[in-house]
């Protein structure tokens, strides 16, 4: 890192500690971003279609409740404040990391093979098309010297093709991710989202040409599901055919989707509509999204939610929040899940939620 990035991670820990609500973030090919709001408390909501002609940097969890809210940053600033330098260079370890309660429910492989009885069996009898079956793993014990912002920057060079932020509001606690899935993003009259599912490791670092039929059934749910929540709305957009996409060491299936919409300040709504798309819940929609509530075994939190700027008036970009970890004093909680169908197996399901955690662990060196 340069002297300058270094000192930029020195503040960015520094606003940690002090409870501020900011984020920085990356866009695939672009410079990294950052916003802070300085005055007042960021928002709090409860409802996705309260979204609806906001605008500001929005952390939103899978399932919203008192606990996890929809938390809006209002930025007043975009530049990573100097006034904390000297604060920050005198620092010598980071204070407690405000943050939400650790999941203390199974996160073995035992548990996970508990879990994947209770969702192959409502599939096998047709019950469910799709049901995604996630986990998570608390990593004890992290140095004292650990930096989120050094990680977020080791991020952005590690995952080109990945959405990277890092985030921190005094509601949601810190996260960090690398998402491969755009929710919602566009501008003026030109909007875009995607079908991503079906997951391969890379081949000798290049993207695999060979699917599965398991993998592409997963996919088009995905794909079914969006041209459904468009149609409903009257969108008719344009649709690509799926192609493997890179997400750090893992590939995808990925469809786009292009569209024009009729009002940019409805955002909320169609929000609304897409969360939680089958990549991360399932097909029916409202019946899997109870059913995972109910037999997963934890409280997904902020992950497979969205996060992103949200900019009515400007460019948008929301992302589902995938490789994702949230940073609490000294532990870390890291996420991921996989889309299960009646032809799953457990052992290659179990291997696909490590390879996906694994774009973490790679950061932390663990
Ligand atoms: C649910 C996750 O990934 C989704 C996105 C891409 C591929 C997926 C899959 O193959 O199961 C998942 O639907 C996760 O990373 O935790």
């Amino acid at each position: 890192m340069t002297p300058d990035e270094i000192s930029t991670c020195h503040i960015i820990d520094a606003l940690i500690n002090e409870n501020r609500s900011f984020a920085l973030w990356r866009i695939p090919g672009e410079s990294p971003r950052f916003a802070m709001q300085t005055s007042g408390s960021a928002r709090l909501l409860y409802n996705i279609e309260e979204l609806d002609g906001q605008s500001g940097f929005v952390i939103a969890p899978f399932h919203v409740s008192e606990q996890h809210p929809i938390v809006l940053i209002r930025p007043d600033t975009t530049v990573v404040p100097s006034a904390w330098h000297n604060r920050a260079n005198t620092m010598t370890q980071p204070c407690h990391r405000h943050g939400t309660t650790v999941p203390t429910v199974g996160n073995d492989k035992e548990d996970y093979a508990y879990r994947f009885n209770l969702f192959i069996e409502p599939l096998r009898k047709k019950a469910f098309d799709k049901l995604v079956l996630s986990r998570h793993q608390v990593v004890d014990g992290q140095p004292l010297s650990f930096s989120p912002a050094a990680t977020f920057y080791e991020a952005i060079k590690r995952y080109r093709y990945s959405y990277v932020y890092l985030c921190h509001t005094p509601a949601t606690g810190t996260w960090l991710g690398c998402t491969p899935e755009i929710i919602l993003s566009g501008e003026k009259g030109e909007w875009h989202t995607v079908a991503l599912a079906g997951t391969q490791p890379l081949q000798d670092g290049e993207l695999p040409t060979e699917w599965d039929d398991k993998n592409r059934e997963e996919q088009e749910y995905v794909a079914f599901y969006i041209r459904k929540q468009l149609h409903a709305l009257g969108i008719k957009p344009e649709e690509s055919a799926p192609s493997p996409v890179r997400a750090g060491e893992l590939a995808h299936l990925k469809s786009d989707f292009s569209f024009p919409l009729p009002d940019n300040r409805k955002l909320g709504d169609l929000l609304k509509r897409l969360h939680p798309t089958p990549a991360v819940c399932g097909l029916p929609k409202e019946e899997a999204y109870r059913f995972i509530r109910e037999n997963e075994g934890y409280d997904r939190s902020y992950y497979s939610g969205f996060i992103g700027l949200l900019a009515p008036e400007g460019r948008s970009d929301l992302y589902v929040n995938l490789r994702c970890m949230n940073i609490l004093a000294n532990t870390l909680v890291l996420y991921a899940g996989g889309g299960i169908l009646a032809s799953s197996e457990p052992e290659s399901e179990w291997l696909e939620t490590e390879a996906k955690m694994q774009t973490m662990k790679r950061l932390l060196e663990i």
